[in-house]
């Protein structure tokens, strides 16, 4: 029997990582070959028509899994019924800029944003913010949607958690495939921390292979946490076609699992590993038949402590900073 089409929602459709994500959602990347998708789009209203651009573009490929698309600057409209929204629609940050220069720019739209979910969605839906300052966007659309389960709230560390295992691959010479077990910790941001302790590849630890603390926290851990910025430089442009990859990996593995695998996200936190809770921390997970779990018991050493201190300051700093809008 034909499966009942999954609705996906996505904000800032008419942006540059939808230019990437839709098409790849509504072939089947996101949820599977054998999964029709409802796409509901939204963005603001003088880029409606741009969005409807990219929906001929989607037509235009007829893609057999895609059973319907919604176009709308209605966020209510855009979320209803929806099973899994992927929130993306923010100001990207320009040359000069961090991403918490962001905060007060794009904190109001995850407000509204959170509270047209809590009115509309689907009670089960998986909310993925890519958005920046992505965790502290996450943490407001969940302050804002009070109905709703937290667990289901979610921020994407998942671009810096494959700008990782690429580099440490690179590094270790070995295949990206081959790894297993990195953890990035915290914020979506400079602060992030990777933690590559406990990575193996093909059994090996990949620590001992690269044997290199210099590196670790000289090159790996600068290159990782300012690639973004490497990008904006480069490109002129933030990143687009990898955060949509990282999007798609992100809410796929939720979905559909990772076997016992690793991957990282950022959820609201359950206290531990001291975190308080409802912060949105990056943490490595495993997911299975649609629920996510955090790895538990991995000790902290003293650099890693140091690490953690540093980007759970920054978030908490970041909490307080957007404490008045949730009154
Ligand atoms: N978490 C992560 O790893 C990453 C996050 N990002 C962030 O993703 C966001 C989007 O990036 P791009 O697609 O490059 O930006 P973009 O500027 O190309 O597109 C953003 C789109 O969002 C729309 N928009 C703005 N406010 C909206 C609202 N209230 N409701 C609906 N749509 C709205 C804009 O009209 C625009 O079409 C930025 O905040 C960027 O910093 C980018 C890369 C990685
Ligand atoms: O750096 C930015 O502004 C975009 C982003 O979040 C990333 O590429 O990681």
């Amino acid at each position: 029997m034909a499966k009942t089409p999954v609705r996906v929602a996505v904000t800032g459709a008419a942006g540059q990582i939808a230019y990437s994500l839709l098409f790849r959602i509504a072939n089947g990347d996101l949820l599977g070959k054998d999964t029709p998708v409802i796409l509901q789009l939204l963005d603001l209203p003088q880029a409606l028509n741009a969005v409807n651009g990219v929906v001929m573009e989607i037509d235009d490929c007829a893609f057999p899994l895609l059973a319907g698309v919604v176009i709308t600057d209605d966020p209510e409209v855009a979320f209803k019924d929806a099973d899994i929204a992927i929130l993306v629609g923010a100001r990207p940050r320009s040359k000069g800029m961090e991403r918490a220069d962001l905060l007060a720019a794009n904190a109001a739209i995850f407000k509204v944003q959170g509270a047209a979910l809590n009115k509309a969605a689907s009670r089960d839906v998986k909310v993925l913010v890519v958005g920046n300052p992505a965790n502290t966007n996450a943490y407001i659309a969940m302050k804002s949607a009070p109905d709703l389960p937290a667990k289901n709230f979610t921020a994407m560390l998942r671009l810096d958690h494959n700008r990782a295992l690429s580099q440490l691959a690179a590094k270790a010479g070995v295949a990206v495939s081959s790894l297993e077990k990195l953890a990035v910790w915290g914020n979506h941001s400079p602060t992030m921390y990777a933690d590559y302790r406990a990575t193996t590849a093909n059994g090996e630890s990949i620590k001992a292979k690269i044997n290199d603390e210099a590196w670790n926290r000289d090159t790996f851990l600068p290159t990782v946490g300012k690639r973004g910025a490497a990008i904006i430089e480069a490109r002129g442009l933030s990143s687009a076609a990898s955060a949509a990859n990282a999007a798609i990996d992100h809410v796929r593995d939720w979905v559909l699992g990772t076997n016992g695998g690793w991957v990282s996200m950022g959820v609201p936190s359950d206290g531990s590993y001291g975190v308080p809770e409802g912060i949105i921390f990056g943490v490595p997970a495993t997911c299975e038949n649609g629920e996510y779990t955090v790895v538990k018991g991995i000790e902290l050493d003293e650099f890693s402590k140091e690490r953690f201190k540093i980007t759970l300051d920054e978030l908490l700093s970041e909490a307080e900073g957007v404490a008045d809008l949730l009154k």
